[in-house]
């Protein structure tokens, strides 16, 4: 068979690692070949890139096919910047819709601001497992999430996430949070530990975090129209939810890892 030389770059946003390739038939089977971390180059998604009229598809490493991806876009952003596209504003299409991203560029680190568009508050999700009723709160941010704020351990983090994460038949991605005294001048501050669909614990969610100040506003944890820190074990993301429209704005970094050359059959 013609084998299918590929050039990848490897990138990620918070430790939420990402390898992106142009235009390239991407398939499940594919992308789990590539996110592996023993026998692929490893990842927990592949981002097919169009750069034309940009445009984002994502790939979990389960192979799944998410509609959104925060931390990713940010990575998307600036390897559209540091490959030439002259202007610092870039819209990309993804299946959750247009996104705009401002890039600032200093060396090979970026900082990307993203109108992630706007959060949709859905039902609450109970979860009966380890012996008690667990309650989530549901919001749509382009892909679902489920967010609670009640204290978990994390060995019970570890044993819930997944069965919440594939309760719901296209699954969801399970935020475990903690408010926290706010500091460094931002209005509050969440501590979040992410279960993702399609990949598992990660280091950081964009889409995650976007969810998660979403329902701590809507909860009245957390004051609408301010920065906002979402605080992920890789590191923090600011996070603005407009009142009323509960727009999105997310801001945060993005750098490459390596690039290489790999063979997608
Ligand atoms: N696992 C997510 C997609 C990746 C989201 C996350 N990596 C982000 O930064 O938003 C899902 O299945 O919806």
């Amino acid at each position: 068979m013609k084998e299918n030389v590929v050039r990848f770059e490897k990138w990620e946003g918070l430790g939420n690692d990402f390898i992106l390739v142009e235009a390239v038939p991407m398939t499940a089977e594919a992308a789990r070949r590539l996110c592996d971390r023993r026998f692929g180059i490893g990842a927990d998604g592949v981002l097919v890139i169009e750069r034309e009229q940009p445009r984002m598809q994502v790939w979990n490493a389960d192979g799944s096919r998410p509609e959104m991806c925060g931390n990713g876009i940010r990575c998307v952003a600036a390897y559209l910047v540091s490959r030439g596209t002259p202007q610092k504003a870039v819209t990309i299409a993804t299946d959750a819709g247009d996104k705009r991203c401002e890039v600032t560029r200093a060396g090979d680190r970026f900082d990307v601001l993203v109108g992630m568009g706007r959060a949709r508050m859905g039902e609450t999700l109970v979860v009966t497992a380890l012996g008690a009723e667990h309650r989530f709160a549901c919001v749509d941010v382009g892909n679902p999430h489920a967010v609670t704020f009640d204290p978990y351990t994390e060995d019970a983090i570890d044993e819930l996430g997944p069965i919440v994460a594939t309760t719901p038949a296209e699954g969801i991605n399970v935020e475990f949070c903690r408010v926290r005294p706010a500091e460094h001048g931002e209005a509050a501050r969440i501590d979040v530990t992410v279960w993702e669909r399609g990949v598992g614990r990660t280091l950081a969610c964009g889409t995650g975090a976007c969810a998660v100040a979403a329902a701590a506003c809507a909860q009245g944890r957390a004051p609408y129209g301010a920065p906002l820190r979402v605080a992920l074990p890789g590191g923090s993301l600011r996070i603005t939810v407009a009142p009323g429209s509960l727009e999105l704005l997310m801001q945060g970094p993005a750098r490459r890892a390596f690039s290489g050359e790999v063979v997608i059959a």
